[in-house]
């Protein structure tokens, strides 16, 4: 099959819209070009003023356009722009994981109604070609839990105030600065990008689509001086972790949790803004993905690819779902937490199953022990309000 010319309708001009302008320009030999770019302000910019529209319409209607870009920071908006272009029969590039996560089973099935292809590399771990991966490569039963670091603000934040004793909220200014942060930063700190991200890498992984309120998403917002230096002490590092694995009888478990990380794991150096991504399985036991997670000209790289992919006809073939369907998502197993408090009276939210370490400080107080996922998820807005600290030992899921 000859491969297609792209008529490109770019919607967003920000961070990584702007990224991928420059990367595209250095890319001549991919026949593609970028005829017009919708944003929301009329404001000056750094292209022509006829390159921009601000009705989504007048690109959608565009029949000379056949490829929509989308990369806004608004998922309510990105939903109507990614639905209309999919039933316009215009192939779509994504990077929006809230809205891709929120809405994954409508898109896939609107993309196959119309016969039109939905790519979204840059919708997790900015530069790291994860999900084709996941798509082409990890293809079969083998896989067994793919791990890690998923959002670079956090992991730019923890690496600043780990390594360099910055301040949390100076370190959250500098990952805005850098066009890192998502517009809503609590996004980042908070594990939801992590959480949508992981959502996507489950549906690519075992073929699930598992909604983002039914999982344990829970960030570094609340971290304090005291879980840094405990950190320290026993030789670890804090990472914000998203992990899907597969347990016996066809089940899966995902969370996003902050984790102690000792030193002789690959994610234990994984610095700044970038992303590590180990991909565990039953014949290569390890693989280690790594690369930028976050930053305009990283996450323009992603989207080129699949601009380049579309060019080749590429579509997602969701071979989970439909050859090694039949995975299950399991709550109810247990996961060895530290928690850190001050005011007991806050352990009433909490049932530990066992506890093997506790420690009563003048200020500052901890519990390491079991917890039931399931009783962590029902609480989970809850906990980000709560006098605490909560990190994941790194012990195997007990189920
Ligand atoms: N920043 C990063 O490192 C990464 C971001 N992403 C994802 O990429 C997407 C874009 O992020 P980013 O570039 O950082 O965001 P920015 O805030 O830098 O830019 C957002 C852009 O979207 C435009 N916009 C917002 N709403 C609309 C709308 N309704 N119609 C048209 N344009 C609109 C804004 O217009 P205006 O310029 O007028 O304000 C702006 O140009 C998000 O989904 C984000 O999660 C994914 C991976 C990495
Ligand atoms: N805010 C996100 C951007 C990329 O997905 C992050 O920090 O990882």
């Amino acid at each position: 099959m000859s491969r297609q010319k792209l008529n490109i309708g770019l919607f967003g001009f920000g961070v990584v819209g702007k990224g991928l302008y420059d990367v595209l320009e250095k890319s001549p030999a991919l026949e593609a070009e970028v005829k017009k770019i919708c944003v929301k302000r009329q404001v000056k910019r750094s292209l022509p003023d006829e390159m921009f529209c601000y009705e989504p319409d007048e690109i959608l209607n565009d029949t000379g356009i056949n490829t929509i870009v989308e990369l806004i920071d608004n998922a309510d908006d990105a939903y109507f722009i990614v639905k209309k272009a999919l039933q316009k029969g215009k192939n779509v590039v994504s990077a929006n994981k809230k809205m891709l996560a929120e809405n994954l089973t409508e898109m896939m099935a609107l993309a196959k109604e119309n016969n039109v292809s939905l790519l979204y590399e840059a919708s997790a771990c900015g530069s790291i070609p994860v999900i084709r991966n996941l798509e082409e490569y990890y293809d079969n039963d083998l896989l067994l839990s793919v791990t890690g670091i998923l959002n670079g603000s956090s992991n730019y934040i923890l690496s600043k105030v780990f390594d360099n004793n910055e301040s949390y909220s100076d370190a959250l200014k500098k990952a805005q600065e850098l066009g890192f942060a998502e517009s809503n930063p609590s996004f980042d700190v908070d594990g939801f990008d992590s959480l949508f991200k992981l959502i996507i890498l489950t549906m690519h992984s075992f073929g699930v689509v598992v909604s983002p309120d039914e999982v344990l998403n829970y960030g570094i917002s609340n971290i304090s001086e005291f879980d840094i230096n405990y950190a320290r002490e026993k030789g670890y590092k804090i990472k914000l972790v998203g992990q899907v694995e597969r347990l016996r009888d066809k089940k899966i478990a995902l969370f996003v949790l902050p984790r102690f990380v000792t030193r002789d794991k690959y994610i234990y150096s994984v610095e700044d803004e970038f992303n590590g991504v180990v991909i565990k399985g039953v014949a290569y036991d390890k693989q280690f993905m790594f690369g930028k997670g976050a930053g305009g000209h990283p996450t323009g790289a992603a989207v080129l690819s699949d601009i380049t992919a579309l060019a080749h006809h590429y579509r997602y073939e969701y071979k989970k779902a439909n050859y090694f369907g039949g995975f299950k998502y399991f709550k109810e197993g247990t996961i060895e937490v530290y928690l850190r408090y001050s005011n007991p009276e806050v352990l009433k939210n909490f049932e530990f199953k066992s506890i093997s370490e506790e420690y009563h400080g003048p200020k500052y107080h901890y519990k390491i022990g079991f917890m039931r996922l399931d009783k962590l998820i029902a609480i989970k807005d809850k906990l980000r309000s709560l006098d605490i600290f909560l990190a994941a030992t790194g012990k195997a899921l007990n189920y």
